[in-house]
């Protein structure tokens, strides 16, 4: 079964409700820096530095500080990065007496040591179909909203019609769980996004897992610490990005699942009869499937 539902719980904004001039206005002493964790990304994490550097930094002053983390890269990663003008550091070898873990959230939470903006714009390193205006689109409420802790961007995949698909981990894990365990974070339409942006305190004052867990977590960590008035999303437009074998995906999956697991350890369950999973069509249109899940005894009892 499935149900048309309207209405967001979730302050949603889009790119362009907000002029460039607006946003640096809004910004003044505010600190602003752009976090690019990269692993073996030399083919695309040039384009993503030199297209916000020259948009964003060399011709306004929206952002002051561009840093690529390099996740343990066995490519060309570090050169490129640095050639295209990008502070650049291994997240091994930053606060080498914190110990060093794989993963992109290792990478994120390495990152807050060797920046120092307010307000931390995060943006993955294989991104093929997006643009700038991703970073100021990604600042707005953090700039406007003073209430807001966490903003998420959203976005439709480029040449898809119908639902919108946040791509297989999003629709087979992390919506599921969400449905089960975090309805409050049920309005987000791409809760996986790397592109997101977060205040430095905020961020700082959460427990970060250091693989692929630390969208989700620190969504559900958010919510639990300011409640969901203290998340934004903002429609991004249309984005791409380079896809994992199906099977590499089955480590992000058990990374997600385990953070899940780990932060309901309160022994709460989830509804025993029905769950209500939210989809998304374009729109965004919330699209609630109310699914069963019921369980009968043992038949023994009744035969
Ligand atoms: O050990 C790693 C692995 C990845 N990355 C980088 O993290 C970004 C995203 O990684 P990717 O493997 O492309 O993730 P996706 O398969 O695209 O996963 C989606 O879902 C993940 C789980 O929420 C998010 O972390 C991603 O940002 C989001 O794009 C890229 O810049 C990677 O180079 C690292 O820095 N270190
Ligand atoms: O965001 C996700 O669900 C995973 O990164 C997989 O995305 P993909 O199916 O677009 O590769």
């Amino acid at each position: 079964m499935s149900v048309d539902s309207s209405g967001c719980g979730v302050r949603t904004a889009h790119w362009n409700d907000w002029t460039l001039d607006e946003l640096i206005a809004a910004k003044g002493d505010t600190r602003v820096s752009l976090v690019v964790p990269a692993h073996n990304e030399a083919g695309t994490v040039g384009g993503v530095v030199s297209r916000v550097r020259e948009r964003l930094v060399d011709t306004v002053s929206l952002v002051d500080e561009i840093v690529v983390i390099d996740s343990d890269s066995t490519d060309a990663t570090y050169d490129v990065a640095v050639s295209a003008g990008a502070d650049v550091h291994r997240a091994s070898q930053i606060r080498p007496d914190l110990g060093t873990h794989p993963g992109k959230g290792e990478a994120m939470w390495k990152s807050l040591f060797v920046t120092d903006g307010d307000v931390v714009v995060f943006m993955d390193a294989d991104l093929t179909d997006w643009d700038t205006h991703f970073v100021p689109g990604l600042l707005g409420p953090l700039l406007t909203w003073p209430e807001v802790q966490l903003v998420k961007g959203y976005y439709e995949r480029p040449g898809e019609d119908g639902p919108l698909d946040g791509g297989r981990v999003t629709e087979l894990v992390a919506r599921p769980l969400i449905s089960l365990f975090f309805p409050a974070l049920r309005d987000l339409v791409q809760p996986l996004a790397g592109e997101w942006a977060v205040r430095r305190s905020h961020f700082a004052s959460l427990s970060v897992p250091t693989g692929y867990a630390v969208e989700l977590a620190s969504l559900v960590d958010t919510v639990a610490k300011h409640g969901t008035s203290a998340l934004a999303q903002v429609d991004l437009g249309t984005r791409a990005h380079g896809h994992q074998p199906l099977l590499d995906l089955g480590s992000m999956a058990v990374q997600i699942l385990a953070m899940a697991l780990q932060r309901k350890q309160d022994g709460s369950l989830p509804p025993s009869d029905l769950a209500v999973l939210r989809q998304f069509l374009p729109g965004p249109v919330p699209l609630d499937r109310v699914i069963e899940t019921v369980e009968r005894p043992p038949a023994e009892g009744y035969l």
